[in-house]
């Protein structure tokens, strides 16, 4: 055992003091610099990451804007491994994380929020008290009186509406002449998902497919407004949680055209929302997803409106983008797609399809789920320090990827067929769809998981029964991130071209 000894009993000779003070004192000022340099060294210059060259907008401009989403991310991850660092804009820090062990870990931990600009950005475009933003128990509220309407057996009962939106996508087709040409089919297939959620979760037919709506036609200009990533958004991303509440009251207040879109936008949605619970309240019928937040007396009637435009601008692009990809994919992969036809045909038509028996659909929407994720880029901010853990070491050379671990030697490559082997993917479940990160996991899981899923089933096996796709002979198109993983051209024009030909 070690006593100190009692220096007051047995006063040192001054040379033996000073020697004895000298290095416990370098040694306490050396700690304290030290402890102090390592504090204020940002993650870059402790976690490896790509080299910086602008200060100003950091690594934003190539996470962001490359011609094609992920040119630069893959080939950082590639050289990084799963956790990297970069630069925001004006030196900012941040991480890069796809490992799944830490992806776990923050998914699931209180202590991560979203960041301050996307909660402004979140509240300005839903509205105060909208579930993305909302947390521990007014989430767990939330999610309590949403979860039973996108449950697997709510979603089933409302297979029939799913397939009269599926039969009404066919007629657009038909309708706008697309048989026999090369046109930009994309604008058909998000008005689509915007009409089956008004349908089958609100009961309301925005008739987006026959060009009528003018929520549709404006939730379009606004998402794109603000999704379409530019340096100069960067910036005001950046600065935007230093902006004072009046002055951001005041600009939103401002009468310019995006503003005054805003606001128009924000009153058609919660007077369709009043509409909708004033319905409910007067049947008292108290069903479907308005009904069990009308019913929900503590809630007051505005938030029908936040909710309403929650749920049509969440499912809307990131289904409508998924969609395309698959159409997109299939056109690239002809032998695959008449397969698949097949396969629809000799399953039959229409309700009481069991979709999920379909292996072939199945995997194709499961490999453009996995490559194309519909939002690639999650972003949370540490409310306090914490240690997180990884699946692996930190390294800074090639080979410390975790996705090919996940996934096999060929992860980069989109191949289908893997779905229809015993085990397409190996490592820790992460939510509850076995793509990973898609859906992202933990309490904020996406909603409307089973509702795209039969979505998009029935939707592509709808145009797959009726026409044969093929890529135009220009075919350009690539992913570009506007928020969701966008199909655009080379000239960065988001569209989807594909030449439609009827089945014969
Ligand atoms: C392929 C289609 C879809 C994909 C890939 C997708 C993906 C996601 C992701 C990644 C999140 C988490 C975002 C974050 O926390 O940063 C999310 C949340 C959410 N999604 Fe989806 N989504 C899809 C379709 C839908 C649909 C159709 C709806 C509703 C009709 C919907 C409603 C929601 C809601 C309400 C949340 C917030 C959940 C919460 O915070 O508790 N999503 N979605």
């Amino acid at each position: 055992m070690y006593a100190s000894p009692d220096f007051t009993k047995f006063p040192l000779p001054m040379s033996r003091y000073d020697s004895f003070l000298v290095p416990c004192f370098l040694t306490v000022l050396i700690t304290w610099v030290a402890s102090r340099w390592r504090s204020k060294r940002k993650l870059y210059q402790l976690i490896p990451g790509p080299k910086c060259v602008s200060w100003t907008y950091g690594h934003m401009p190539q996470l962001l804007l490359s011609k094609e989403y992920g040119e630069n991310e893959f080939q950082w991850q590639e050289k990084y491994g799963p956790v990297y660092s970069i630069r925001g804009c004006f030196g900012e820090s941040r991480l890069m994380i796809s490992d799944p062990t830490t992806a776990k870990f923050i998914l699931n931990s209180d202590r991560f929020v979203f960041g301050h600009a996307q909660q402004k950005m979140g509240n300005v475009l839903f509205g105060h008290g909208n579930v993305f933003l909302a947390r521990d128990d007014v989430h767990r509220r939330l999610r309590g009186l949403m979860n039973p309407s996108f449950s697997a057996n709510n979603v089933r009962a409302l297979s029939p509406i799913f397939e009269e939106t599926g039969r009404k996508l066919v007629d657009r087709w038909e309708s706008l002449g697309f048989a026999g040409r090369s046109v930009d089919v994309f604008p058909t297939l998000n008005d689509a998902t915007l009409d089956i959620t008004g349908n089958a979760m609100f009961s309301h037919d925005f008739n987006a497919l026959e060009g009528k709506s003018e929520v549709a036609r404006i939730q379009r200009r606004l998402v794109d407004s603000v999704a379409i990533p530019s340096k100069f958004g960067q910036l005001i991303d950046a600065v935007l949680p230093y902006i004072p509440a009046a002055v951001f009251h005041f600009v939103l207040n401002l009468p310019v055209e995006s503003m005054r879109m805003l606001r128009d936008y924000k009153m058609m949605t919660d007077e369709l929302g009043l509409e909708m619970a004033n319905q409910q309240r007067d049947t008292q019928a108290f069903d479907g997803l308005v009904g069990a937040l009308v019913h929900d007396g503590d809630l007051p009637d505005p938030a029908i409106g936040v909710h309403l435009r929650t749920m049509l601008i969440a499912g809307q692009d990131t289904t409508g983008t998924t969609f395309g990809w698959i159409l997109h994919k299939l056109a690239q992969m002809p032998d695959y797609q008449e397969k698949l036809r097949q396969e629809i045909q000799a399953a039959g038509l229409g309700e009481g399809l069991e979709y999920n028996n379909l292996p072939l659909l199945n995997a194709m929407i499961n490999e453009v789920l996995r490559m194309y994720c519909a939002f690639p880029l999650a972003e949370r901010v540490a409310s306090e320090d914490c240690i997180l853990p990884l699946s692996q070491p930190i390294t800074t050379a090639t080979g410390a990827q975790v996705l090919p671990s996940i996934w096999g030697p060929d992860a980069g490559e989109f191949r289908p067929s893997r779905w229809l082997e015993k085990e397409p993917r190996k490592g820790p479940a992460l939510g509850p769809h076995p793509t990973g990160l898609t859906f992202l996991g933990g309490p904020g899981v996406c909603l409307g998981l089973r509702f795209a899923i039969l979505t998009l089933q029935v939707f592509v096996a709808a145009i797959v029964r009726k026409y044969v796709l093929t890529l135009p002979k220009n075919d350009s198109v690539r992913p570009r991130l506007a928020i969701t993983l966008m199909p655009a051209t080379a000239d960065g024009v988001q569209q989807l071209p594909l030449h439609i030909e009827p089945v014969t």
